[in-house]
């Protein structure tokens, strides 16, 4: 594992050591996967332009993203079932982010209990709220999650229902024994692609913000966001902060790469709460370009799932230590003493 280099070494061996079809679950995105594609192709057009003798020195990483700190601008995006690539699950993800300072977005479909997940961490906790037909369970999950000592929400928008994921229906994905959903009554999950179809809620609109702050204290982030317009009305609809997200390229294909519709959601969020960005993260250049684009912080999703399926918490350790690492030289190396002293003058589109 320590031989492992890059976040690309880490899923190399992690490809080895998951079933096929559970590759193709995490690995897949929807169509044709353009967008997948893209999400990573578009940090190779952009190019830093580093500042020399600026006496910036070791840069800071740290950073506060609503009222909390976050030892450097990286989070874990909210994955479904961690359980799927090694039995800990969400609890070696919390512990190797809790010990590193980083804040952990669990999904609805954690594989582990929000208790367990909370006795690990003292670094931010955050749910992701898919929001069910059912209020009556989403409102438990939400209940469950504070009780546990979660600090936000994170509504997940672009999915009324599960995108056409071409490698799950070709493999009849279904979930392996003993993976199932910690935090939801007992019900059959086996097949993400038939619940994903039935159980969401297609109708939602913005007023679904409002209801879910009826029923929390909880600051409430909106994923799913690509365009200026629908970040205007999340922050209208009194989200605390958005995601700029296309969940991976799993959702809808032909949607376009995230970096490229950062600057239009930072504008139109207008400093009214934070912007995050993930897909396609895999280097720490990528998080640098994101933060001079606008972004105050990342989630990295699939590769955390790769570092656990490699060794568990160690295995995500290493994930997260690469990418901390990467980052700190890239600041190093351009010049760029904090986070905050990321701007736009740091990069060029491709010439
Ligand atoms: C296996 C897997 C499960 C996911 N589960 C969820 C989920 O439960 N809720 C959610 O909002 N997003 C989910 N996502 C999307 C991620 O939160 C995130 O948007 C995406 O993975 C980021 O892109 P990256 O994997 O290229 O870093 C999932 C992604 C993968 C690969
Ligand atoms: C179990 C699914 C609903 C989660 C997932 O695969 C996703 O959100 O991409």
């Amino acid at each position: 594992m320590n031989h492992a280099l890059t976040l690309d070494d880490v899923a190399g061996l992690a490809r080895a050591r998951l079933s096929p079809p559970v590759w193709d679950f995490v690995a897949g995105g929807a169509g044709d996967e353009r967008t997948l594609a893209a999400n990573r192709d578009v940090f190779d057009r952009v190019w830093l332009r580093p500042r020399v003798l600026t006496g910036a020195g070791r840069p800071g990483l740290g950073t506060r993203v609503l009222e909390a700190d976050w030892a450097a601008p990286i989070g874990v995006a909210p994955l479904a079932y961690h359980t799927m690539a090694h039995p800990e699950g969400e609890a070696a993800t919390a512990r190797a982010a809790g010990e590193r300072g980083l804040p952990l977005v669990v999904s609805t479909f954690a594989g582990t209990a929000f208790e367990q997940i909370a006795a690990v961490t003292a670094a931010p906790l955050w749910l992701q709220v898919y929001c069910f037909r059912d209020r009556a369970t989403t409102r438990a999950v939400v209940e469950r999650a504070e009780r546990a000592g979660f600090a936000a929400l994170v509504l997940t928008a672009d999915t009324p229902h599960l995108g056409r994921r071409l490698r799950d229906v070709r493999n009849g994905f279904v979930l392996p024994p003993g993976v199932a959903p910690a935090n939801l009554a007992p019900g059959d999950y086996a097949s993400p692609a038939a619940h994903g179809r039935d159980e969401l809620d297609p109708d939602l609109d913005w007023s679904v913000i409002g209801w879910l702050r009826s029923i929390t204290a909880l600051p409430v982030l909106v994923k799913g966001v690509l365009t200026g317009e629908d970040a205007r009305l999340a922050v209208q609809a009194g989200a605390a902060g958005v995601i700029v997200s296309n969940h991976g390229g799993r959702q809808l294909d032909g949607v376009p790469p995230t970096l490229r519709v950062l600057p239009e959601v930072v504008q139109a969020v207008a400093g009214r709460g934070p912007v995050l960005l993930d897909g396609g993260v895999r280097r720490g250049t990528d998080v640098l370009v994101a933060l001079a684009l606008g972004a105050d912080a990342v989630l990295l999703g699939r590769p955390v799932l790769h570092g656990l399926a490699i060794g568990g918490a160690a295995g995500v350790g290493r994930v997260l230590d690469i990418l901390v690492e990467e980052l700190t030289d890239a600041m190093t190396l351009t010049g760029t003493g904090s986070v905050k002293d990321a701007g736009p003058a740091l990069v060029r589109e491709q010439w």
